[in-house]
């Protein structure tokens, strides 16, 4: 049995665990980053990476089957599922490789691989080879996909997103269970690349919708593209031969349906990797998911009597924003304030910003319509404004005149306060105005900046021009805005 004494060490060489370590190393060199999987991060293996190479894929299909709008005939597109994958794969590979590549730069000494567990608040055993004495530790052990039992009936048909990046060729049909980002993302690239596919939710939950109005229409413009039910009743789950038997009632008819898939895709959720930690040892205060309760300016753990502990929690393992560009951060905040120990400081964090690659685009930014509802909505203080994409002027030119926005402000302040969207390249508006919610701009002020024509933006301006009338700050547009040019 080796034994180490580290002033860091870190669980998990995830993208939150090598943020951490890079920052941790400013303070000592004595940190050990411990990993029991595969090096790469899940973000390059099997995570934002590859699920973005495959949409893109499938945007392109999509992109040339609808040419014929354009006036632009395509004959005999077809689809070659094994290129589309082998492409996916290559540059996936590349992804991972320059993530190899930097963790060269750690000492090989500096890295331990196994499971760690707590032994106790300062002590972990790694595997069954070594046990690590730590003066601070950082949990950034990430997540990992989560389903329900009865999913077992689909036996080894049962896949999660780590599988399909595996595919050498694209299957003839998936059933998608989960109308969450993961499954929309994946469900609607796998359709777009000519899989047959059924989407079944449950409680009518669709991506991260929030806001109703918003979550309807979305509803209606994918359930236009391909069958899905955020509200299903599924009946069984079986396995027989090499496929997967789904029993469930259609939709809109209600008729009872037995259909058979290749794959049933779980895409229902993660769960931190906090289970298996032994944190029952580590003498910090749990919440009732097991979770430990943290401070997230500082990223400190709350020890048993709900004081700041040595302990640091990072990335996906806190679940709080499991989203790549919050691992990194929350990895530098925890591996800055554990060298600082215990000089720890309290660090800005960014307006919530979150981004989903479908088509139309989905984003959400600042704190979620329940949140906003619970700090303003009781009081009246909400102003909610809107704009439909259906008659925008850069969007028919594209032909992706689908999507509308919903955004918020205070009443008084006339500040802009958060918002949900759903429209075409939406990941550009969605951080003009996530660094605009950063500025705490009002909407008055947000509508004295240039907007371009025709450009999509000018759907923003007049969402913004909606919600200005609605805080009563100016007039909104009657007609088509006579100052703008035409299809604002
Ligand atoms: C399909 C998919 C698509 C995504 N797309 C996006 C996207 O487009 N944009 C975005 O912002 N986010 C996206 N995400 C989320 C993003 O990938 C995660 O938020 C991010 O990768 C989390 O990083 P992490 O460091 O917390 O976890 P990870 O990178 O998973 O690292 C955790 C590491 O800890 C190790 N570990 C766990 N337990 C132990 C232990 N006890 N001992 C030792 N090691 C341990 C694991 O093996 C793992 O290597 C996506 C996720 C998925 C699954
Ligand atoms: N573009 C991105 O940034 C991106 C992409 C992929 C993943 N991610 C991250 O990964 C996290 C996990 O994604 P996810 O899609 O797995 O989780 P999710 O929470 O977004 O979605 C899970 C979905 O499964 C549904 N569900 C739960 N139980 C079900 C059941 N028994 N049958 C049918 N549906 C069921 C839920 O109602 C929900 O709609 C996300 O929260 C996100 O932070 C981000």
């Amino acid at each position: 049995m080796q034994q180490r004494d580290v002033d860091i060490a870190i669980i998990g060489a995830g993208s939150a665990g090598l943020s951490a370590w890079h920052a941790a190393n400013k303070y000592t060199d004595n940190v050990v980053l411990i990993e029991e999987g595969e090096y790469g991060t899940t973000c390059a293996r099997v995570g934002c990476m590859p699920s973005k190479l495959l949409i893109a894929a499938a945007e392109r299909a999509h992109q040339v089957r609808d040419a014929a709008g354009f006036g632009v005939e395509v004959e005999n597109v077809t689809i070659d599922g094994c290129a589309v994958m082998a492409r996916v794969k290559h540059e996936r590979d590349g992804f991972v490789d320059s993530v190899l590549t930097s963790m060269q730069r750690i000492d090989e000494v500096k890295r331990l691989e196994g499971h760690a567990r707590f032994i106790d608040a300062h002590t972990l055993a790694v595997g069954e080879h070594s046990r690590v004495r730590a003066r601070n530790i950082i949990i950034a052990t990430g997540s990992r996909p989560t389903w329900p039992g009865i999913f077992e009936g689909a036996g080894d048909r049962l896949i999660v997103n780590d599988d399909i990046f595996d595919w050498d060729d694209l299957p003839e049909s998936v059933a998608v269970f989960g109308p969450g980002i993961i499954g929309l993302e994946l469900g609607q690239a796998l359709h777009r690349l000519g899989v047959r596919i059924r989407m079944f939710g449950i409680g009518g939950s669709l991506g991260p919708f929030q806001d109703a109005t918003l979550r309807d229409y979305a509803d209606q413009t994918f359930k236009a593209e391909f069958y899905l039910d955020p509200d299903a009743e599924v009946e069984s789950i079986e396995r027989e031969g090499d496929q997967v038997v789904v029993t469930f009632l259609e939709r809109d008819t209600g008729q009872r349906l037995t259909e058979h898939f290749d794959y049933l895709l779980a895409a229902t959720g993660r769960r931190p990797n906090v289970d298996k930690l032994a944190l029952e040892n580590a003498g910090l205060t749990l919440d009732d998911k097991g979770i430990p309760s943290f401070n997230r300016f500082t990223l400190q753990c709350l020890d048993a009597s709900g004081e700041p502990s040595h302990v640091f929690i990072a990335g996906d393992a806190d679940q709080e924003l499991p989203l790549l560009h919050e691992a990194i951060n929350e990895g530098r905040i925890a591996g800055d304030n554990a060298g600082r120990y215990p000089d720890c400081r309290v660090t800005q964090r960014n307006v919530a910003l979150a981004i989903v690659f479908t088509d139309p685009q989905i984003a959400t930014l600042g704190p979620s319509r329940g949140e906003l509802e619970q700090r303003y909505g009781g009081h009246g203080c909400l102003a909610v404004g809107e704009v439909t994409f259906d008659k925008q002027g850069r969007a028919i030119t594209i032909r992706e005149n689908q999507g509308m926005l919903r955004l918020y402000a205070e009443h008084g302040s006339g500040q802009f306060l958060g918002a949900e969207l759903f429209g075409p390249r939406i990941e550009h508006m969605a951080h003009l105005l996530a660094w605009a919610l950063e500025q705490k701009l009002s909407v008055s002020r947000m509508l004295e900046m240039p907007f371009y024509h025709p450009v999509l933006e000018e759907g923003l301006r007049s969402a913004l021009h909606d919600l200005n009338a609605k805080l009563r700050k100016g007039p909104g547009i009657i007609e088509h805005c006579m100052e703008c040019g035409p299809g604002d």
